[in-house]
């Protein structure tokens, strides 16, 4: 079963900087993603990056034709990929009749024109759990796994500004190819909470962060908005942020926890930053 799938507006920051709490969550922050039994999509106007998530349970949770009809195609991946990072126990994911283990903290690749699609967990007690994303796609890209092992390490921080992280880049194009996603993972070393900072913006690319692994009772505190004009969503374990490409996006935990980070527009340079001097942020 899919949910009904949301639709999110792309934002001008001229309207952004007039809205309340309230209305900045509604447009930026995605609270249920990971439903037990179910598929849970938000199609967004930021470069028509989808966002999902899938928890299977007893039975498999195939990609049906109300995603397909979302973006106007026969079928979700026509005209687009899709890249996954699970985030529960042992799963399985079917692509055309080919079948993929996609083991914790494994990401897999599908490329376009993929018919169909079906997400399963290897034991219904302990579900997998997939973060998802899809964007248009120009170019036919082969379907991979990219387990754990096979991700670019990357050390950042140090534990006196409190941002030691490991960040893991699975959707990379030293890894393999794709037309425009980018997808990776960053956790934080206990006793680091910050992620980000300095923080940058990229206006040539959408990003949306996934945050997960925080304790029940814990939070990010993440920080969004123009760097001279920056607001904060407080957010919670297992929901997404969206960040517009006039955006910073960072946040600092009340624990460590763990982010999954994606892009799709321009370019795929991931480098291509523009850093924010801390004497800037307003
Ligand atoms: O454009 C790149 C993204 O914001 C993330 O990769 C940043 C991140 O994961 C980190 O600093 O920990
Ligand atoms: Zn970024």
């Amino acid at each position: 079963m899919t949910e009904t799938p949301t639709t999110r507006q792309a934002v001008h920051y001229e309207q952004a900087e007039m809205l309340d709490g309230d209305d900045l969550r509604r447009h930026f922050l995605i609270e249920q993603l990971m439903v037990p039994g179910r598929l849970t999509a938000t199609y967004t106007h930021y470069d028509r990056m989808l966002v999902a998530g899938a928890v299977p349970t007893d039975a498999p949770l195939a990609v049906g034709e109300d995603l397909a009809k979302l973006v106007g195609s026969a079928t979700l991946l026509e005209r687009r990929e899709l890249g996954l990072i699970n985030v529960g126990g042992a799963g399985r994911v079917t692509a055309d009749g080919t079948v993929y283990e996609v083991g914790p903290q494994d990401a897999l690749y599908l490329g376009r024109g993929i018919a169909s699609v079906a997400f399963a967990s290897v034991d219904p007690a302990n579900p997998a759990k997939f973060y998802i994303n899809s964007s248009p796609a120009h170019a036919a890209h082969p379907s991979r796994l990219v387990t754990k092992s096979q991700a670019i390490v990357k050390e950042l921080g140090a534990p006196e500004t409190s941002n030691r992280r490991t960040l893991s880049q699975y959707l990379h194009p030293e890894v393999l190819p794709t037309c425009q996603l980018l997808m990776g993972l960053t956790r934080l070393h206990s006793g680091s909470v910050w992620n980000t900072m300095p923080a940058h913006t990229h206006d040539r690319r959408m990003e949306a962060y996934f945050y997960f692994e925080l304790p029940a009772d814990a939070v990010v505190m993440h920080f969004m908005g123009r760097p001279e004009a920056t607001r904060h969503l407080v957010v919670r374990n297992e929901q997404a942020v969206l960040s517009p490409p006039w955006s910073i996006h960072c946040g600092a935990g009340t624990a460590a926890y763990a982010f999954i980070w994606s892009m799709a527009g321009d370019n795929q340079a991931f480098t291509d930053m523009d850093f924010v001097a801390m004497s800037d942020l307003l």
